[in-house]
């Protein structure tokens, strides 16, 4: 009985002891597979429980919390004032007064910090709220890492609007504001520091200060997060070497799958070690950190390196099937057949649905493959306005039409990662808040960017592979709204088409999917068979939680 834990399980399944167990848990549905057991728990509640392991200790695993108040009033009445003050921050600035279904269920794991945690939920289901909350509500420090510097400043910002509030509270809770902001993040590239509460970036000198009182909260893309593990080292600021939060509770990674790409997983993987090293390094009655991680899309390499570096995470799926969430059902998805003239028929397709407004309603999104197509598109689209403008207006004067055309101008913009930080930050920025109306970009702004009002999103380049389409479409029909995704495609692209049209079936829209696109040969591209994340990661990582 000492030896495998797995076969203590097993063993114990089969003793008169387990009987509690099992009857403890009679709303459960069980089921085996090859790898081990999966449970659904809490059928009431849209989504499960379950792990692919059969040593989880399913009785310690909370029950999800039905709604903020008054479960979390009764379940973590120890948090006092701070639950007081970030109920009320839900509600005034987030309009949340109900926990969404992936809330529900990470908000109790991650608070009682006993399991690594593995969420699938679709686009635009509140992921953020789900992770932030219990960093913020426990007081605990914590590691988020995110794949892009846009996703960085927005999880930043929806922190900032805790940490505000959390501010006059006891010692515990205040820490969070310490040094002068928590909600930091190093920029890429430049491994600086910045704080929201000026909004400069740090010098040398305070960068130095900042690391020295080791930040509580660190939100970072994990290149910048390698940066600065490195700068510190250079000037031995810290004591322990690390700029990271120590001792951790929690590491969490948004947009998982992502961060486990290969172009990435090197430099998640040297964070996790080190994180792994400090906490061990500090003190060892410390509990390891808990690594979780949240995304859309959890294809099933994703998940299996996801389990090489914490060994038995617990998974909740929310309307997902074989590590992917269906396409949200508020987004009416749709395929436009643009002919046989390549991508002169999807421009001609396009100027069509701004001069008539047809299936385009702004603010759109509009996604290409690459920069060059970003720039040479968002012209297209320019003029495309002009001639709406000048067919609307031909009884306006000439000078005012000019001026109106200059205008229409800059409703359009475009947005990939040649462009410096600075016009990237504008042109997202004018976005949000409806000064450009059709923003033609790469997949630089796929994932994550909570979009709050864009009505349609346009696959002017059709993504290549089924995750990136489920991230794309779901900048629309976000929190609670609907929203259209259009997919162009031409004779050549048909095979590739059968990349969303999958989707499509999967979310039960595949009434608008042409039926001579199915009859299609199965030929897929290499890209889908090869979608989401592989190859090697955390050695280090993945050598350190096993010890
Ligand atoms: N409980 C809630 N009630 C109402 N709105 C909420 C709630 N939780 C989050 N939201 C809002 O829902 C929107 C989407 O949240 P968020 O960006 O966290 O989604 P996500 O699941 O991370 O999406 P993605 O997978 O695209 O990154 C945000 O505007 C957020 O303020």
């Amino acid at each position: 009985m000492d030896g495998n834990p797995a076969q203590v399980h097993r063993m114990e399944l089969h003793s008169e002891k387990n009987t509690d167990w099992l009857e403890h848990f009679n709303n459960m549905q069980r089921f085996r597979n090859e790898r081990g057991i999966q449970i659904d728990r809490k059928p009431g509640i849209r989504g499960t429980h379950s792990s692919f392991v059969d040593t989880i200790p399913w009785d310690l695993i909370p029950d999800p919390i039905q709604n903020f108040v008054p479960d979390l009033y009764e379940r973590y009445a120890k948090f006092g004032d701070a639950l007081d003050r970030i109920l009320s921050t839900l509600t005034r600035q987030f309009g949340a007064s109900a926990p969404t279904a992936v809330q529900c269920q990470a908000i109790p794991l991650l608070l009682d910090g006993l399991f690594d945690v593995l969420a699938c939920a679709p686009t635009g289901s509140g992921k953020t709220l789900a992770y932030l909350l219990p960093l913020f509500l426990s007081g605990r420090s914590g590691l988020v890492l995110v794949p892009t510097r846009e996703l960085a400043e927005q999880v930043a910002r929806v922190a900032t609007h805790f940490v505000g509030r959390l501010g006059g509270l006891n010692h515990q809770v205040r820490r969070f504001c310490y040094p002068s902001d928590v909600t930091v993040w190093w920029q890429e590239s430049t491994s600086k520091l910045r704080t929201t509460k000026n909004g400069r970036e740090a010098d040398s000198m305070e960068y130095s200060a900042i690391l020295t009182a080791e930040p509580l909260l660190v939100i970072a893309t994990p290149l910048t997060a390698v940066h600065a593990y490195e700068h510190a080292l250079k000037h031995e600021t810290t004591k322990s070497h690390s700029p990271f939060p120590a001792p951790c509770a929690m590491v969490i990674l948004d947009e998982a799958d992502r961060l486990l790409e290969p172009s990435m997983a090197p430099a998640v993987d040297r964070i996790l070690s080190l994180v792994l090293e400090a906490s061990k390094e500090q003190d060892t009655t410390v509990k390891r950190p808990r690594i979780h991680f949240f995304s859309a899309t959890l294809p099933p390499n994703a998940d299996e390196l996801a389990r090489s570096v914490c060994a038995s995470p617990l998974r909740i799926n929310i309307e997902a099937k074989g590590g992917m969430t269906r396409a949200v059902g508020s987004v009416h998805q749709s395929l436009r057949f643009c002919g046989a003239g390549g991508n002169q028929g999807k421009l001609i397709a396009l100027r069509q649905m701004i001069v008539e407004g047809y299936e385009m309603e702004p603010p759109a999104l509009i996604f290409v493959a690459t920069q060059k197509a970003c720039e040479a598109v968002a012209k297209e689209l320019r003029f495309a306005l002009m001639q709406r403008l000048l067919k609307t207006t031909e009884h306006v004067p000439k000078t005012l039409r000019e001026k109106q055309i200059q205008l229409l101008a800059t409703r359009v913009g475009a947005m990939h990662a040649a462009l410096d930080r600075e016009t990237r930050r504008h042109m997202l920025a004018h976005f949000l808040v409806g000064q450009v109306f059709f923003l033609v970009c790469t997949d630089l702004v796929a994932r994550g960017v909570d979009f709050k009002c864009v009505n349609t999103v346009i696959n002017y380049d059709i993504p290549p592979d089924g995750v990136t389409y489920v991230h794309r479409i779901g900048r629309t029909g976000r929190n609670g709204r609907t929203g259209r995704a259009v997919t162009l495609f031409c004779a050549n692209e048909a095979t590739q088409a059968r990349i969303c049209a999958n989707v499509m079936r999967l979310s039960g829209q595949d009434e608008r999917v042409p039926e001579w696109l199915f009859r299609l040969p199965k030929k897929m591209s290499q890209n889908t068979a090869k979608s989401g994340p592989s190859g090697k990661l955390p050695n280090q990582a993945r050598k350190r939680a096993r010890k």
